[in-house]
């Protein structure tokens, strides 16, 4: 196929358009951003022959098992954080004598994705892409993706193919059975493996979803409608692991009234005490499939929903419901897919989960899950994170507190 030259010249015009927020220093909005990532993206794709856009997808696979490998290595460390440049030979010695040749060709790799910049034949330094990997959160959750979703994942096409594509698979029958040759759900599979469930629950600690930059306004909601004077339960965070939205929601919101529950299996309980759950959160042990606590003015379910299909979205639901009362509300935060025109990283994040037996919902998915629940969804809230930290809110239909703008 021929190049395109006025696809390349049309969307040329349309990322320096694009940019030229950038330049004159305004506030870009995240809609904005996405819009110039997209841009990029296609002008990228229009410049390559198209076997090397065949070929840039493939190599993906490859890319990630040099990063997972520099990880492992320690060389996001290693490397100087200052920018200044190290050889191949010091970072060998740093490894104890690591294989030169070997290190060169994962950090060769590495670098012809932009991630480290090569500096001579044999040197290399930090650089933009390197220094995203430089926080608490994304080495160990880069490594649990590697590690462990993966496998479920790249089993998406054996499910499909054993099943002649029939069946979108759930919770105990899908790719992460394939992947890991089990007949336990992924949960299960975890408790089984503790050195694995430790991991897990770690990764869960991190990510900012509801956490500082929740789009819900969680105070004004306690505020309008309080939870009564004595024991009133202000939130129970359902499914919450460790409690981290908790303390995130105290942080942010240190004058709520009310009590804090956290809900969660037991072992994942003992989990949160062992690591120091603060005192101002009771803890709940038990199933969110079996009683909650009753009249919460909030019931908070983070990064949960999207573990479950429909089927059993809607069980969850209508069991809560038995629990609420008319001032009531369900927050949900997890992710809301624009039902067209999908992100990568969502509708990739989608996958994650198919591979789970899970989904991430778009906006017509969430509205059908919660009116087959027999519930009102009374808004759904974005912040500037937009659709990838959304709150969906829903009420019973008999619904008697205040209506937040
Ligand atoms: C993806 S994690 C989300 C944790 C937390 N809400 C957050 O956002 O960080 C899902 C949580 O649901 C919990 N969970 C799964 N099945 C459950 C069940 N039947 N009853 C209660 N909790 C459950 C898991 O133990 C885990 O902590």
């Amino acid at each position: 196929m021929p190049t395109d030259v006025n696809a390349i010249i049309a969307l040329s015009k349309e990322v320096a358009e694009l940019s030229k927020k950038y330049e004159s220093g305004a506030e870009v909005s995240k809609n904005e951003q996405n819009a110039l990532v997209h841009a990029a993206e296609k002008l990228a794709i229009a410049v390559r022959d198209p076997d090397e856009n065949m070929y840039n997808i493939a190599g993906q696979v490859s890319h990630n098992a040099a990063v997972r490998s520099a990880i492992a290595m320690n060389l996001f460390d290693f490397i100087p954080h200052d920018g200044s440049e190290i050889t191949l030979d010091e970072l060998s010695k740093k490894l104890g004598g690591a294989n030169k040749e070997l290190l060169g060709r994962i950090l060769r790799a590495c670098a012809s994705t932009h991630l480290f910049e090569q500096t001579g034949v044999e040197s290399y330094k930090q650089n933009m892409l390197s220094r995203a990997y430089l926080t608490d959160d994304n080495i160990p959750l880069a490594a649990q993706m590697y590690d462990f979703i993966s496998h479920a994942i790249l089993a998406i096409p054996e499910f499909g193919s054993q099943t002649d594509w029939k069946h979108i698979g759930d919770y105990t029958r899908g790719p992460f059975q394939v992947g890991f040759r089990t007949e336990l759900g992924y949960m299960e599979y975890l408790q089984a493996n503790p050195q694995r469930i430790k991991s897990w629950n770690a990764g869960m600690r991190l990510g900012r979803i509801g956490h500082r930059t929740s789009a819900f306004p969680f105070q004004k909601a306690l505020e309008l409608d309080p939870p009564a004077a004595e024991g009133g339960i202000a939130v129970v965070d359902v499914g919450g692991g460790r409690g981290q939205a908790l303390e995130g929601i105290r942080q942010d919101y240190p004058d709520i009234k009310g009590r804090m529950i956290l809900l969660d299996l037991p072992g994942v309980i003992t989990d949160a005490k062992n690591n120091g759950l603060p005192q101002y959160i009771e803890t709940a042990p038990g199933s969110f499939f079996d009683p909650l606590p009753q009249g919460a003015r909030l019931y908070h379910f983070r990064r949960v929903l999207h573990i479950w299909g429909q089927q059993k979205g809607k069980e969850l639901l209508e069991n809560t419901k038995k629990y609420m009362d008319d001032y009531s509300r369900i927050v949900i935060a997890d992710m809301v897919l624009a039902d067209v025109g999908c992100l990568r990283d969502l509708a990739m994040q989608d996958l994650n989960m198919m591979s789970l037996g899970g989904m991430e919902r778009s906006e017509s998915e969430w509205k059908e899950l919660i009116a087959s629940a027999g519930l009102v969804l009374n808004k759904i809230w974005y912040n500037h994170d937009g659709p990838k930290h959304a709150v969906v809110e829903a009420v019973l239909p008999t619904y008697k507190g205040h209506k937040l703008d």
